[in-house]
């Protein structure tokens, strides 16, 4: 059985995040009943240039006039080469949102030109370009720095890679991400599965992203909610060894001894740090449902 890292532990879960297409507003009034821990508006590739403009009016009224619970607000906007990126993150200052998600971040200058644009919100970085993932320390350890989010289409293209179902031309990026997080402890989510329709695939990208430490999937279509909310969250299995992790050890240490063994298996203290972390995460999942 896998267990849930210690630094997947934080006050609320990050199991799901879905892309919405700033321009349509069907989708964002649907995402108010939606099962998602993160909703990713999206200013970015979701919405075409001749719309860009309108969809930054129409995404700040769907904020400014709220529903959408506990789920994390966090906004994409357009990269500062572009000629919307400025004014995205401007029309965000002062509303309220969880985080501002810059794509295509490539170096620590980049992070301190939206730290400077946007004050107080946490930052989050699109991870998805090889020079910026060869500069992810840097980029993770800007103080304001939140979380990553890998974007593994256009790593893809980046790499001039093939997509793959165990996405071995990718690894080497999606763990540079991973240390860096890891490293200045941030949250990390992992790319879209672009076949929404295709159950079974997502699934097994779902089980692969979690076993390799991250907190979420990034998602396109709500059909995929179940799949990811589901793998991301600890089982009935881990919170029932969790818990017996924990009992066995305060046992063994009011005995004066520094180790347990259950199942089997040792438990030491670094083993508590992770069991407490998974009864942590449940806890969080649950307030959040
Ligand atoms: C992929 C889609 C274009 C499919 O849209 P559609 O054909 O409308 O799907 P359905 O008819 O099955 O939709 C059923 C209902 O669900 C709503 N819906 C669909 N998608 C979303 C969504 N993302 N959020 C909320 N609600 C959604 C529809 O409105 C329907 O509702 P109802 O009318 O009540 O029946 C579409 O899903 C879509 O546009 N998805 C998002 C695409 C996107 O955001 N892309 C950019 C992000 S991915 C990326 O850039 C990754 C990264 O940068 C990288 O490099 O990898
Ligand atoms: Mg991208």
């Amino acid at each position: 059985m896998t267990q849930a890292s210690p630094q997947s532990t934080a006050a609320r879960p990050y199991r799901s995040a879905l892309y919405i297409p700033g321009a349509k507003e069907r989708a964002l009034e649907k995402a108010k009943g939606l099962a998602c821990d993160v909703i990713l508006f999206d200013l970015e590739d979701a919405v075409v240039p001749d719309e860009k403009i309108a969809a930054r009016a129409t995404l700040k009224a769907a904020i400014a006039a709220g529903g959408y619970g506990a789920r994390a607000k966090i906004v994409r906007v357009n990269g500062f080469d572009t000629a919307w990126g400025a004014d995205d993150v401007a029309a965000f200052v002062g509303t309220g949102i969880d985080g501002i998600l810059l794509p295509k971040v490539e170096s620590a200058a980049m992070v301190d030109a939206l730290a400077e644009a946007i004050p107080d919100v946490p930052l989050w970085a699109m991870m998805e370009t090889p020079l910026g993932l060869l500069n992810a320390a840097e980029i993770a350890a800007h103080p304001r720095m939140a979380g990553f989010v890998l974007g593994t289409n256009d790593l893809a293209k980046e790499l001039n890679a093939r997509f793959r179902q165990d996405r071995l031309p990718m690894m080497g990026g999606l763990h540079l991400a991973l240390l860096a997080a890891r490293a200045y402890g941030l949250v990390a989510l992992d790319g879209v599965y672009n076949a929404f329709k295709d159950d079974a695939g997502l699934q097994f990208e779902c089980e692969q992203g979690r076993d390799m430490g991250f907190d979420g999937k990034t998602l396109i279509h709500p059909a995929q909610l179940a799949i990811a909310n589901a793998a991301f969250a600890p089982s009935a299995d881990e919170i029932d060894l969790a818990t017996r992790q924990i009992a066995a050890f305060e046992a063994s240490e009011a005995k004066g001894e520094g180790v347990a063994v259950v199942d089997g298996k040792i438990v030491e203290n670094l083993h508590i740090v992770t069991a407490r972390a998974t009864l942590e995460k449940a806890r969080a999942i649950k307030a959040m449902e």
